[in-house]
């Protein structure tokens, strides 16, 4: 049972349970999110009813009911944005995006829990329901199974890493795997259910800046006007590195001589990125941390050589570190309540997915002082075990990570640079300050006329443009000659847009350098993004044009 629009949590008999899935003041979307929900007809903490009467047929309109509302409060600005969409052909249900999805259904599995925690007896209802999701987890993850080739099983260093880690505590149900065209990779060790912990890492294998505070070179690097504590570890990773006596020894040796992101780009691939949004990325990374070191040296040189030698600190071991930071970092919430930036040796192998197994993992364990991997999604023993890096576009992936997601990346999206007009106001009469930006419309559900696989907050704003009052999605002449002249206006846009990307130009693949392949499959990516709005405005006009003539030949019959 349903019921909108009522925020306090009732007593609960122990026949009867209730779920609250509240969308909180404090989002920072609250206001786009509350319009959503209200325009799907929920409230800000609708309340669902489970009782013992409840029949299975309706385990699955309870849960619809749920997810539906989960979703929306676990969207982000770009998932807000797009709206739903397909991210898998294989899936029948529209989702806004596989993070979501994910997140949706372990919210309500989580407050399911905590709801038959409370109870004194096993709620039939409740019990249905849970099983229900779990059901729903699964056949959402199992259109995300990906192909996983391994080229062979770990080498002395990650084995010693293991075992190192083991001696101080680390609880692990995966192995560690070369796999094609990622490095090392994680498989599950054995069959991994939604809660299991795949990895326990205790803190002491962690490093992080707690770590500086305790070295020597602490003295000097807190003189440094400005240094940030993540540029402190850094430049104590550097030197750490090359430390034979280092606690961390076995975890340095594991890393890689050369990283192969975006920052180690060499001429051929900058050329080849010309026009994109990861060459201007990678261009302003670089020179942010080029100034960064030229900061730091040569005068930490003079001023300490005892602690900062020429040759542990050169631009390109700099750079090297930056690049670890980049790839393998990640940021923990400690026991202190301080977020810190760490490395964490064997987590470190956790490779990134659009639709990863473990997607909550930032936060130490107080009781047990460690940080816990746990899964969002089951993972068959022998399957890559993914974690999420982040929402992020290929650009920034290719820029700080060097490679390029095989799945439809939701959130690969060109942001466009038009400003909101200041007659565009929300309902609320702010200023609409939205960033408007497209995607692959491949990833829209709805290519009907006017909305044509293409975002509806951007095309509402251009329709809007010097016709505020205008009475849009209607099949009047003057509406759709509106259409027109937008979808005209996004095709030249992006036409331009493809004159600048130009061909696709690659004739031996094989013979093509690490850099150069990566540049020109992110290059083909945009051309194919590109290409999917101009087949999209192309085709919308047509379908506009055919109601425009109907209109037409309406007016004359009279
Ligand atoms: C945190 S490390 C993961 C372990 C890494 N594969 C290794 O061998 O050390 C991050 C790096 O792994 C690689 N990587 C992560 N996810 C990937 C993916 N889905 N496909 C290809 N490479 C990936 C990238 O090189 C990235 O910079």
């Amino acid at each position: 049972m349903v019921v909108p629009g009522q925020d306090n949590q009732p007593s609960t008999s122990n026949n009867d349970r209730f779920l609250v899935l509240k969308l909180s003041e404090d989002d920072p979307l609250f206001q786009k999110k509350i319009k959503l929900l209200r325009d799907k007809g929920f409230g800000q903490a609708d309340l669902v009813r489970f009782d013992d009467t409840l029949v299975p047929d309706s385990v699955n309109a309870n849960l619809d009911a749920l997810l539906q509302r989960a979703r929306i409060i676990h969207l982000n600005e770009t998932e807000l944005y797009f709206g739903v969409g397909v991210m898998n052909m294989n899936l029948e249900e529209e989702v806004y995006s596989p993070r979501n999805e994910l997140e949706a259904l372990n919210f309500i599995l989580s407050r399911l829990d905590r709801c038959r925690e409370k109870s004194v007896e096993e709620n039939v209802s409740l019990k249905a329901v849970r099983d229900a999701i779990i059901t729903r987890i699964y056949s959402f993850g199992d259109t995300y199974k990906m192909e996983t080739n391994i080229i062979k099983d770990t080498c002395d260093s990650e084995k010693h890493l293991m075992e190192w880690a083991e001696t101080h505590g680390l609880k692990s149900k995966l192995n560690i795997a070369y796999i094609e065209g990622a490095g090392r990779g994680v498989l599950a060790a054995e069959d991994l259910e939604v809660g299991d912990i795949a990895l326990e890492i205790p803190i002491s294998v962690i490093i992080s800046e707690d770590l500086v505070y305790k070295s020597d070179m602490i003295p000097v690097l807190e003189k440094i006007e400005g240094i940030s504590a993540e540029t402190m570890l850094l430049l104590w990773s550097m030197r750490e590195r090359h430390n034979v006596d280092s606690k961390y020894k076995i975890y340095f040796d594991t890393l890689p001589e050369q990283f192969n992101t975006g920052l180690s780009f060499g001429l051929d691939a900058m050329v080849a990125l010309d026009e994109t949004l990861a060459l201007d990325e990678i261009f302003q990374a670089k020179e942010h941390l080029r100034s960064e070191y030229d900061e730091l040296f040569p005068a930490l040189f003079d001023k300490f050589p005892d602690l900062f030698s020429r040759e542990l600190y050169t631009w390109e071991q700099y750079l090297w570190a930056c690049e670890l930071f980049y790839s393998n970092s990640m940021k923990i919430m400690f026991p202190d309540g301080k977020l810190k930036t760490c490395l964490i040796p064997v987590a470190g192998f956790l490779n990134h997915s659009v639709c990863p197994h473990i997607l909550h993992y930032g936060k130490v364990d107080t009781v047990t002082n460690t940080l816990k991997f746990p899964l969002s999604r089951p993972c068959s023993r022998g399957e890559q075990c993914y974690l999420s890096y982040g929402n992020l576009p290929s650009s920034h992936l290719l820029t700080f990570y060097g490679f390029l997601p095989q799945e439809m990346n939701p959130f690969d999206i060109i942001p466009l640079d038009i400003e909101a007009a200041p007659e565009c106001t929300s309902e609320e009469g702010h200023l609409d300050s939205t960033t408007h930006m497209v995607r692959g419309t491949w990833l829209s559900t709805n290519q009907g006329i006017f909305n044509y696989g293409l975002p509806s907050p951007l095309l509402e704003h251009l329709r809007h443009v010097g016709k505020p009052d205008l009475q849009t999605m209607t099949l009047f002449q003057e509406n759709l000659e509106n259409e027109i002249k937008v979808l005209d206006e996004l095709r030249v846009i992006f036409e331009n847009m493809m004159d600048k990307l130009g061909d696709s130009e690659m004739d031996d693949w094989n013979n093509i350098k690490w850099d150069v392949q990566l540049a020109v499959r992110y290059k083909d990516l945009q051309r194919n993004i590109v290409s999917s709005i101009l087949t999209a405005c192309h085709s919308g006009r047509k379908m506009v044009e055919r109601e425009l003539e109907k209109c037409l030949d309406e007016d004359k019959l009279g």
